[in-house]
């Protein structure tokens, strides 16, 4: 009984934690800047839009001194890596970091090649306070090493709960919080696990939902910079509940994309009280 209620609270908690966070991005509309692939920039700027926050797909390494200052938060994605985008992406996440701003890192396909893999290690040790890949990306970057077996270039070869530990020793190894997206969203920041039970499968037949919602973790963690942890998982779950809701309206990706979108902008804090999902799965040993 004693548990059952701790566990009762710890969701309710959650679910208000989560409003209140969506509820911030709305008030401060922080501004996002995101160097970001060419796949993803409509989806990724759509998603802030439709949150509250204020979406900057600005990746020129001569607008760096000028206008990231104003940044509320970066974020950093790989997906279309390409080597003269490079120095703005370094630039860009070492400006944030002289200005106690966050960054939030998507190492989209980082088995693709040596390049790729050698670049996201190398922005990690540049800080980013949270980084989301999914199962297949997390297990990579974690080993340091290609998986050139199965790898299916930005789509996961791997369940989320099978890159547990790789996201446990990136979080200690990098200081990060780790994100793995998939069925279940695991969140851990090396002590601290959890996991968050939102979202249908159909949101991996749209691309670019991963960078979507790692776009929206920065939204999340730039109005709550000191609870990186929280800021993940309930952006993550938000952006769960809203393909929930979109995928009752959808009949199949393209309406679905349109449909999260809708939901996202609509949620409404009874809707997030009653729909948030995010579990304790352990603490650290
Ligand atoms: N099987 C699933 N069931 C529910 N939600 C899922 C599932 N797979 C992915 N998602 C959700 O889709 C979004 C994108 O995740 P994912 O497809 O893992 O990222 P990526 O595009 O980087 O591979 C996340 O919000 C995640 O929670
Ligand atoms: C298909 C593709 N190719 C290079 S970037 C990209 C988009 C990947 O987006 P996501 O990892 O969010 O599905
Ligand atoms: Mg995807």
């Amino acid at each position: 009984m004693g548990n059952k209620n701790q566990s009762l609270e710890e969701e309710e908690d959650w679910g208000m934690k989560s409003w209140k966070n969506l509820e911030k991005v709305g008030e401060k509309s922080p501004l996002i800047q995101c160097i970001t692939n060419y796949v993803s920039m409509d989806l990724v700027a759509n998603t802030l839009l439709a949150s509250g926050a204020s979406p900057a797909m600005l990746h020129c390494l001569q607008e760096i001194p000028d206008f990231t200052p104003h940044a509320d938060a970066l974020c950093l994605n790989v997906g279309t890596l390409s080597p003269d985008w490079l120095p703005s992406m370094k630039s860009a996440a070492e400006l944030v970091n002289e200005l106690g701003k966050p960054w939030v890192f998507d190492p989209v396909a980082v088995s693709a090649s040596d390049f790729r893999l050698k670049t996201c290690i190398e922005l990690v040790g540049l800080k980013p306070a949270v980084i989301r890949g999914n199962a297949s990306e997390i297990l990579a970057l974690a080993n340091a090493s290609r998986d050139t077996h199965t790898s299916k270039g930005a789509d996961s070869s791997h369940g989320s709960m099978d890159a547990i530990e790789a996201a446990k020793s990136l979080a200690i190894a990098s200081g990060a919080v780790v994100a793995v997206s998939g069925a279940v969203d695991i969140i851990t920041d090396g002590q601290r696990l959890v996991g968050v039970h939102n979202g249908v499968a159909m949101m991996q037949r749209i691309t670019a939902t991963g960078c979507a919602v790692t776009a929206l973790i920065a939204a999340f963690v730039a109005v709550d910079p000191l609870h990186a942890f929280e800021a993940t998982a309930s952006a993550l779950s938000i952006f769960g509940v809203a393909g929930e809701i979109g995928m009752d309206m959808a009949e199949g990706p393209a309406s679905l994309r349109m449909h999260l979108l809708d939901s996202l902008y609509g949620l409404d804090q009874a809707t997030i009280l009653s729909r948030v999902n995010i579990s304790c799965m352990s603490r650290a040993s």
